[in-house]
Order: C-alpha cells, then structure tokens, then sequence
C-alpha cells in the first residue's frame, strides 16, 4: 500500500511537490490506484485537479474511468502545456493515460511539482510491442515515488506486466478493452508473439 507523502501535513502546504507515477500493463489497476489517492486526496480536504489526454474517450468523455467502473471526474486535454494553464491553484494534481501526452509533459510534471503541487500520474509503461511507451521512462526518471502494479496473465493466471494484442494492427495508438487486449506474463507475451 502506498503511504501519501503529504496527507495530513497541512505545515508542508506548497513546500512539498513531488511527482508520483504508478504504471504497469493494461487491467493492472493503474486507474483503481489513482482513484484511491485522488479520493483520499479530496476527503483531506486538498483542492484536486484531474486531466485525462483527450484521445482517451473510451468510456466517458469527462470522467477517467477503471476497468471496473470506478469513476472520478477529469478535465480532458489536447496539449500537456494545457495542464499549466488549468492546474490554477490546485495542491494536488491527477493525470490518466499520461502516456498519451507529448513529451512536454515531463517539463509539465516538474514545473507543477517545483510550485509545490503533488503531481499523481498513471500510465502504461509499455506498448503491445512490449517496447517502452514515451514518455513513461522519462516520466518514471523524475519521479520521487514510482508504484508498479500487476495484472493477471489470462492464459497461466501468474502476474501480467504486458499488454498483449490480440488483434492484427501495428499502430502504436489503439484504443480498446478486452475485445483487443489482454494482460500476460512474459512467458505468455512472448510464446504467441
Ligand atoms: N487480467 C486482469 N488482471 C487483473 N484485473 C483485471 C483483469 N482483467 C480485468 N480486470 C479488472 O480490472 C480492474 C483494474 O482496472 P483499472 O484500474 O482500470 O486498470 P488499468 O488502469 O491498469 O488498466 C481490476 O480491479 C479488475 O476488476
Ligand atoms: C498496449 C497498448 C494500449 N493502448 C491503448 C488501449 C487502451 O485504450 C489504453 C490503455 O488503457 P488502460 O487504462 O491502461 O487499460 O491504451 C494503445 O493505444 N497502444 C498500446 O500499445
Ligand atoms: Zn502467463
């Protein structure tokens, strides 16, 4: 479990930004956990900003949603630099999907962080390919706390940290569910790849 950093610590107000990214592979509870911090976040009575890259319209077009129907309200975004603009007087900052965003996110992250914002970020740390998914490793790098959560491999039920696609396109970006994606193991990634 993830203790927070700044929860309670009302003395620390705007002296304690930090950057926070939780990854992992697709169903592997990245939203779940922001969702938790988020909340717990706004039950401290913290002013909460949440994003969401605006390609991402899955589910819902305002709110990030999780595999399991969780939900909290977000500001959808075309632009990372669209965060500076929004963030306003915020304290504690959530991004969804992070690794749709251009790199300009990783400057985003910092300048939000030095003005003492908590900065809350959950995104795939690899693509379909199995190859890292910019900016994850950039954002991964300036990270204070870096959380990696784990899936279930649906064909041996052992931990799952790839995205395997079942489906022929190569594209990077693909949007989708359990119709064109689902978690494995790196054995299992690799024996059907
Ligand atoms: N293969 C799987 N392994 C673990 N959880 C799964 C799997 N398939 C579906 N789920 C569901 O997905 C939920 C996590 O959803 P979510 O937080 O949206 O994940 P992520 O953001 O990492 O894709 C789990 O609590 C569970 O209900
Ligand atoms: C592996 C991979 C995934 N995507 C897409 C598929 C989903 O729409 C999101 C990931 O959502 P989740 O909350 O992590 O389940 O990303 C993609 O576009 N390209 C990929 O390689
Ligand atoms: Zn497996």
């Amino acid at each position: 479990m993830f203790i927070e950093p700044s929860i309670g610590q009302s003395s620390l107000k705007g002296k304690n930004g930090h950057v926070e990214v939780i990854c992992g592979s697709m169903f592997s509870g990245k939203t779940e956990e922001l969702i938790r911090r988020l909340n717990r976040a706004l039950i401290a009575r913290q002013k909460v900003e949440i994003f969401k890259p605006a390609v991402d319209k899955r589910y819902h077009d305002f709110d990030v949603v999780s595999h399991n129907e969780n939900t909290i309200r977000s500001t959808p975004v075309q632009f990372a630099n669209d965060i500076l603009l929004l963030a306003g007087n915020c304290e504690v900052v959530g991004i969804d999907e992070v690794q749709f965003f251009d790199n300009q996110i990783v400057n985003v992250a910092n300048i939000l962080a030095k003005s003492g914002k908590r900065v809350i970020m959950a995104g795939l740390d690899m693509d379909f390919e199995g190859h890292p998914f910019e900016p994850m490793p950039q954002l991964l790098a300036i990270a204070e706390y870096v959380t990696k959560v784990h899936a279930i491999c649906m064909k041996c039920g052992a931990l799952a940290s790839y995205s395997y696609r079942l489906s022929e396109g190569k594209d990077k970006v693909m949007l989708g569910e359990k119709d064109i994606y689902e978690a494995r193991c790196r054995r299992c990634f690799y024996e059907d790849k």
